[in-house]
C-alpha cells in the first residue's frame, strides 16, 4: 500500500540526504515534492495545503544548520505532520457503556460493510470473550439477512432471527432489545447501502441512529475509491456523525491518499483496516506505522518486533560472543540464513528495512536475489564437512566442484558463498572494533547474500 507515495517521499530524501547541509531553498525544493507526490496518492487538496503549510512552519523554525543529518530532519518533522494527520495513536472501539453496546456500520453499497460487521464481531467474541448479537437492517438487497445469517453461523456469532417485512427501524429496535433482554455485550447493526449517497439512506440511517443510540458509528470505506471515499465520509460525518472509519481493500494496491484525506476531512480516527476476503484478515490501524512507511524511512517498529520474535535468545548469545571474538564462519551463515527463512524471507525483510522503495525492490527482484537463494546456499553448507564449515579457508578448487556437484549447484554459487562469509567474518573484525554502536547495522548487514548491503 502507499507504494507510489513511498517511492516519492524517498527519491526526495534520498536528494537530501546526499546533501551535507540543508539550506531553506532545500525545504521549499523538497516540500514541492512532498506536495505533488500527496497530490498524486489521491490526497484531497485542501488537506495538502494544510499539510504543506504545517511542515513549512516548522521547518523554517528550526536551526537546520546545527542539525547534523538535515535530510533525517526534514524527514522526521514531514513524518511528525504525518502521523498527525493520520491520528496520533491508534484509537481502539469504545465499548464502555450500560451493555449492549451497540455498533452501527454504514457506508455505500459493496464497501465491505458485511463483511467487516463478521470480521469485527469475530474478533470482538473471539479475542475479546464478548457476547455478540448480529443484527442486518439490509431490507432492500434480497438476502442480504440471509449473507449475514451465513457469514453468523461461520464465526460462532448471533444473529437476529429475521421477520420477514420488518422495516430497519423495527428490526434495530428489536436487536437492542434482545440484546439487553439476554445480556449480549455488543449488538452489532449492519445497515443497508446505496450504490451512491441519496437523502433516502441519510434519513433512513439517522432514524435507526435515533432508536439504537450506538455507541460507535462506523463508516466502511473502500480504500480503493480514493476521492470518491473521501466525499462519502464528508457526507455521512456531517447528516449523521461518525466516531470512526474502517478503511477496506487496503490489502489492495489503494494509493491511501483515502485514508489521509478521510482522517483530516473527518477528524474521525480511522479504527481498523480490512486486509483480505477472509474473516480474521482485519487489523488496528496504527497512524504512526503508516506514516514511517510513507516515508520510506521502514517499519523500524515491525522490523525489530519481528526480528525479536524469530531469533532464539541462544542463537543471539552465540552470534554476540562470535562477535566478540570477531569470527563469523559458514556454521553462523547457515543459522543466519535459517533465521531469513524464518523472519518471512529477503522480500519481507527488505520490504521493512528503511529506504527500500519499490523502484529498489524491483532491482533486487530483476538481479534475481530472491528467496530461492537462500534455500541454494543452505543446500551448499550442507554438503560441507564440519571441519570445512568451521575452516572454510581449507576448501581449494577441486573440493568446491565436489561440493558444488553434491548440492545441484554451481562452482560460482559455491565461490560466491565463501566470498560472502569471507566478507562477513571481515566485516565481524570490523564490528569487534567499532564496538557495541555498530553491532546492531553491522549484524544486520551480514544477513544479506552476496554482494547486498544496508541501503546507503
Ligand atoms: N480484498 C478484500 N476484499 C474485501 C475486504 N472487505 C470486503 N471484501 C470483499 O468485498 C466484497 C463486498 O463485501 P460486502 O461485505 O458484501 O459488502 P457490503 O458493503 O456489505 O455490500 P452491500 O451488502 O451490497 O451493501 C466481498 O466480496 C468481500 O469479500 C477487504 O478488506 N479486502
Amino acid at each position: 500500500m502507499f507504494d507510489s507515495l513511498q517511492d516519492r517521499l524517498g527519491s526526495v530524501f534520498d536528494k537530501l540526504k546526499r546533501r551535507g547541509a540543508l539550506s531553506e531553498a532545500d525545504v521549499t525544493a523538497a516540500l514541492r515534492e512532498v506536495r505533488v507526490a500527496l497530490l498524486e496518492a489521491d490526497v484531497a487538496l485542501p488537506v495538502v495545503k494544510d499539510f504543506i503549510e504545517k511542515v513549512k512552519v516548522e521547518a523554517v523554525g528550526q536551526d537546520v544548520l546545527k542539525s547534523v543529518t538535515p535530510g533525517q530532519m526534514v524527514v522526521k518533522i514531514v513524518n511528525d505532520q504525518l502521523s498527525e494527520m493520520l491520528g496520533a495513536d491508534h484509537v481502539a472501539l469504545n465499548l464502555q457503556v450500560t451493555p449492549p453496546a451497540v455498533i452501527m456500520m454504514v457506508g455505500l453499497q459493496g464497501s465491505g460493510k458485511t463483511t467487516s460487521t463478521a470480521k469485527i464481531s469475530k474478533r470482538l467474541s473471539e479475542k475479546e470473550r464478548k457476547k455478540v448479537l448480529m443484527a442486518s437492517l439490509d431490507v432492500r438487497r434480497p438476502a442480504a439477512q440471509e449473507q449475514l445469517a451465513v457469514l453468523g453461523a461461520q464465526i460462532g456469532v448471533r444473529t437476529l432471527n429475521i421477520v420477514p417485512g420488518e422495516q430497519p427501524v423495527a428490526i434495530a429496535k428489536r436487536a437492542v432489545q434482545t440484546g439487553a433482554l439476554e445480556g449480549f455485550d455488543v449488538v452489532m447493526l449492519d445497515t443497508a447501502g446505496r450504490l451512491a449517497i441519496d437523502e433516502e439512506l441519510m434519513a433512513e440511517v439517522a432514524s435507526v441512529r435515533d432508536a439504537a443510540k450506538p455507541a460507535e458509528t462506523l463508516l466502511v470505506a473502500d480504500a480503493m475509491t480514493g476521492q470518491d471515499a473521501v466525499n462519502v465520509a464528508d457526507t455521512f460525518n456531517q447528516k449523521i456523525g461518525l466516531s470512526g472509519i474502517v478503511m477496506t481493500r487496503m490489502d489492495g494496491d489503494a494509493r491511501g491518499g483515502a485514508a489521509l484525506s478521510m482522517r483530516a476531512v473527518t477528524g474521525c480516527p480511522i479504527k481498523l483496516i480490512g486486509v483480505g476476503e477472509k474473516l480474521d484478515e482485519l487489523e488496528d490501524f496504527h497512524p504512526s506505522r503508516v506514516a514511517s512507511r510513507i516515508l520510506g524511512m521502514g517499519d523500524v517498529v515491525s522490523l525489530v518486533e519481528k526480528a525479536a520474535e524469530s531469533f532464539e535468545e541462544e542463537e543471539a548469545a552465540k552470534l554476540a560472543e562470535k562477535m566478540k571474538k570477531g569470527k563469523f564462519d559458514l556454521n553462523d551463515l547457515a543459522s543466519q540464513l535459517k533465521q531469513m527463512q524464518k523472519m518471512g524471507g529477503m522480500s519481507s525483510l527488505l520490504n521493512m528495512l528503511p529506504g527500500m522503495n519499490s523502484a529498489q525492490m524491483k532491482k533486487l527482484k530483476d538481479a534475481k536475489i530472491d528467496d530461492k537463494i537462500i534455500n541454494r546456499q543452505l543446500a551448499i553448507i550442507s554438503s560441507m564437512t564440519p571441519h570445512e564449515r568451521e575452516k572454510p579457508e581449507v576448501i581449494k578448487a577441486k573440493r568446491r566442484t565436489r561440493i558444488a556437484n553434491g548440492s545441484g549447484t554451481s562452482v560460482q554459487d559455491v565461490n560466491k558463498l565463501l566470498k560472502q562469509q569471507q566478507e562477513a567474518a571481515r566485516m565481524m573484525k570490523k564490528v569487534q572494533k567499532m564496538g557495541k554502536k555498530g553491532m546492531m547495522r553491522g549484524g544486520l548487514q551480514n544477513l544479506m547474500p552476496p554482494g547486498m548491503g544496508f541501503p546507503k
